[in-house]
């Protein structure tokens, strides 16, 4: 059965990827990986069709998404053409080595994108870990309201990703589902 919502997104090293399994698990839904030449599994355009609310996902690559999901940008003009998305709640999230590194940059692509297609978008609703005693696993330590953001020291592997990054992860994925459960 396609979930309500579908999460599209390329990861040239597993770092997004895993942080797009924690937003699917705050929403239950279903994952869209692009493949490394840019490219959607067989029917995800169909599932894309199908879906309430599409979160996009990308890396960080200097200062903007990776060329695979442009390339699956700019392969969405002909949805564009007949306003397929139009009305679906749209979100994103973007991985990078700095805690900084331009990720908002790549979070307003993202939102460039939504808005060609006429969609709704949902930022993190979160109130950012900011004050003296917050520490680097906090939920929402990198501060973000326009997109879910995650930062991975550039030699950590997948597996060592900052945990407090997975749960913001988590609560956005369930601030999705929230949301589209108000649109019903
Ligand atoms: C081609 C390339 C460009 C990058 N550009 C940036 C950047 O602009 N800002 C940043 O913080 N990190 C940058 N990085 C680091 C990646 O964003 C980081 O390693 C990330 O975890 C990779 O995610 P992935 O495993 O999903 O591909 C870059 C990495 C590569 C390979």
């Amino acid at each position: 059965m396609t979930s309500s919502v579908s999460i599209v997104f390329h990861s040239g090293h597993g770092h997004t990827a895993k942080v797009a399994q924690a937003v699917a698990e705050g929403c239950d839904a279903t994952l869209l990986a692009i493949d490394e030449h840019g490219c959607l599994p067989p029917a995800g355009w169909e599932q894309l069709a199908a879906a309430r609310a599409i979160v996009f996902g990308s890396p960080t690559y200097m200062g903007s998404v990776s060329w695979q999901f442009k390339k699956f940008m700019d392969a969405s003009s002909s949805v564009w053409a007949r306003q397929g998305w139009k009305d679906k709640l749209a979100a994103g999230f973007t991985n990078s080595a700095g805690i900084n590194g331009d990720k908002l940059a790549t979070l307003h692509t993202f939102f460039t994108l939504s808005q060609q297609h006429g969609m709704l978008w949902a930022g993190t609703g979160m109130m950012p870990s900011n004050a003296k005693a917050a520490r680097r696993g906090d939920v929402n330590y990198l501060a973000s309201f326009a997109g879910l953001m995650t930062a991975t020291p550039v030699d950590a592997t997948p597996d060592e990703m900052i945990a407090g990054d997975l749960d913001t992860a988590r609560l956005f994925g369930r601030r999705i589902a929230d949301v589209v459960r108000r649109m019903n």
